[in-house]
């Protein structure tokens, strides 16, 4: 079944480069659709956020995320080095300002995948960007994913979930709205929507 742009706003041909933030609720499959766009076309630009969250099995610093401690959270934001960043179920996250900077300047499409929290401030100071929801196909299919994926425990999961329903009840807030029925059909969309394709 095809991606189901909800709400769709035209991508104007004269926009490029931009930059995309996708967004969703923990387990939509975000990750997945994003890692099947860069198998297919790795110049695709992904920003690599900081975290305080400790690294999943295979997760590697500066890869997946760059796993920073408390205290070196602290700086990054204190310093201004964060575009923008949230607290997540329980830890942080955010997004390295430099290299974003330095892509956008050099012409380059920039993607972050990032919370709601997040894209509420990347609106905020960067109205220029697409804010892309990522919604599941229903609700159980969403507690599926995020159970399924078995990286977190119980009482986190709940967390997420509990987020997840602020995250749905946000999505009329995004310019496009993709449903994650099949990961090949979103990341087609987005690939389109990066203006890679
Ligand atoms: N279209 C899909 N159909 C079925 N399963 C999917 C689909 N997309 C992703 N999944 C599965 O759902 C689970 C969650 O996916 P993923 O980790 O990519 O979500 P996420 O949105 O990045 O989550 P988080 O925000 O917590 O990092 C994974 O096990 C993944 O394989
Ligand atoms: N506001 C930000 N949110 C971010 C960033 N990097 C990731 N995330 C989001 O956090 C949750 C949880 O991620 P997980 O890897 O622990 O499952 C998810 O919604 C991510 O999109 C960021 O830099 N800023």
């Amino acid at each position: 079944m095809a991606a189901t742009p909800r709400g769709a706003t035209p991508v104007p041909p004269d926009s490029r480069p931009r930059l995309t933030v996708l967004s969703g609720p923990s387990g939509v499959g975000k990750s997945t659709v994003v890692a099947h766009m860069r198998k297919q076309h790795p110049e695709v630009w992904l920003s690599v956020s900081a975290t305080t969250r400790g690294p999943r099995p295979g997760e590697q610093h500066g890869v997946h995320y760059f796993f920073v401690t408390d205290e070196e959270m602290d700086k990054l934001i204190a310093n201004g080095e964060l575009l923008e960043w949230a607290e997540f179920a329980g830890n942080r996250y955010g997004t390295p300002r430099a290299a974003v900077l330095e892509r956008l300047e050099a012409g380059e499409p920039v993607l972050l995948e990032i919370d709601l929290q997040g894209a509420r401030q990347v609106r905020e100071s960067m109205p220029e960007a697409q804010l892309v929801f990522l919604a599941p196909p229903s609700w159980d299919e969403l507690v599926r994913r995020l159970t399924g994926r078995g990286t977190e425990p119980p009482e986190v999961i709940e967390r997420r979930l509990a987020a997840a329903r602020t995250e749905l009840a946000a999505e009329p807030e995004f310019d496009l709205t993709l449903v994650n029925t099949s990961v090949e059909d979103v990341a087609r969309e987005l690939l389109a929507l990066v203006n890679v394709v």
